[in-house]
């Protein structure tokens, strides 16, 4: 039987259309709320450097108001681990950020931060939260992170659903698929969770659910915007079937 399958739903572009406007609504916190009665395991807010989207009083606000466990996206600079350190966390996903990209285009490049990653991994472990490195599916991404000491990796989905997106480009996302399996696995082996996410829609995310070895999937751009037409609730419990019906086509796990 296929293992289960978690949802993290990401609430940071309830945040983006609040600020666009400098109003307290739309609430992340209400939307974060409303991914829990739809089924939601957690939820995932991004505190960028910037604050574009979440700032820090919804932090606050999700670890005080909401019951479900919150995974904090955070770049690891000293600022972000203060906060962390603060508010402690269920999970903690360290990224890297550039202040001028529109999303977070790539994964953190482990081995060449390893010093300063193993330094912030200790010190979040140490307070309590399970930390995940989000990453390219790249073997030695994986084993760095292994070495680091990471409970997690959530692998970066963002290429291949590009590529999916892409018309007439199905090798590339093949290619990008075996990628991400392989990553998978190589993880589960280390004994390292493995988690994914970035960019996943109704049609991408079957693929990626059916892959047996990640168990963690955090999700949000696309909900967002479908809440604008079905209601937040609705277009959880239709990614929530798409993920399932996915799941039901996962082999076994070889580990
Ligand atoms: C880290 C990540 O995958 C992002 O999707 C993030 O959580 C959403 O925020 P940005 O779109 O600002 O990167
Ligand atoms: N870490 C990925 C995430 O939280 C959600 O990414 P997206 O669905 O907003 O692209």
């Amino acid at each position: 039987m296929a293992r289960p399958l978690r949802l993290g739903v990401n609430i940071d572009h309830v945040a983006t259309l609040r600020n666009a406007r400098g109003t307290s609504y739309p609430d992340p916190v209400r939307a974060a709320r409303i991914a829990a009665q739809a089924g939601a395991q957690n939820i995932t807010a991004h505190l960028r450097e910037d604050r574009r989207h979440i700032v820090d009083d919804d932090i606050a606000r999700l670890m005080d108001e909401v019951e479900l466990p919150l995974n904090m996206e955070m770049a690891a600079t000293e600022e972000m681990l203060a906060i962390a350190a603060r508010h402690r966390p269920y999970a903690v996903c360290l990224v890297p950020e550039k202040r001028e990209e529109r999303t977070t285009e790539g994964g953190l490049d482990v081995v060449g931060q390893a010093n300063s990653l193993r330094e912030a991994i200790a010190q979040l472990s140490a307070a309590g939260s399970r930390v995940s490195l989000f990453i390219e599916p790249d073997s030695k991404q994986v084993r760095e992170a292994m070495t680091l000491g990471a409970s997690a990796v959530e692998l970066h989905t963002g290429a291949y659903c590009d590529a999916r997106l892409a018309e007439g480009d199905a090798n590339r996302a093949e290619a990008e698929l075996d990628r991400i399996h392989a990553a998978a696995e190589e993880a589960e082996e280390l004994g390292v969770e493995c988690h994914a996410g970035h960019g996943l829609t109704y049609d991408t995310v079957g693929a990626i659910a059916a892959v047996p070895n990640i168990v963690e999937l955090n999700i949000g751009h696309f909900l967002i915007g479908e809440a604008v037409f079905t209601g937040l609730e609705t277009a959880i419990q239709r990614m929530r079937a798409a993920m399932d019906a996915g799941r039901a086509r996962a082999p076994e796990a070889a580990t």
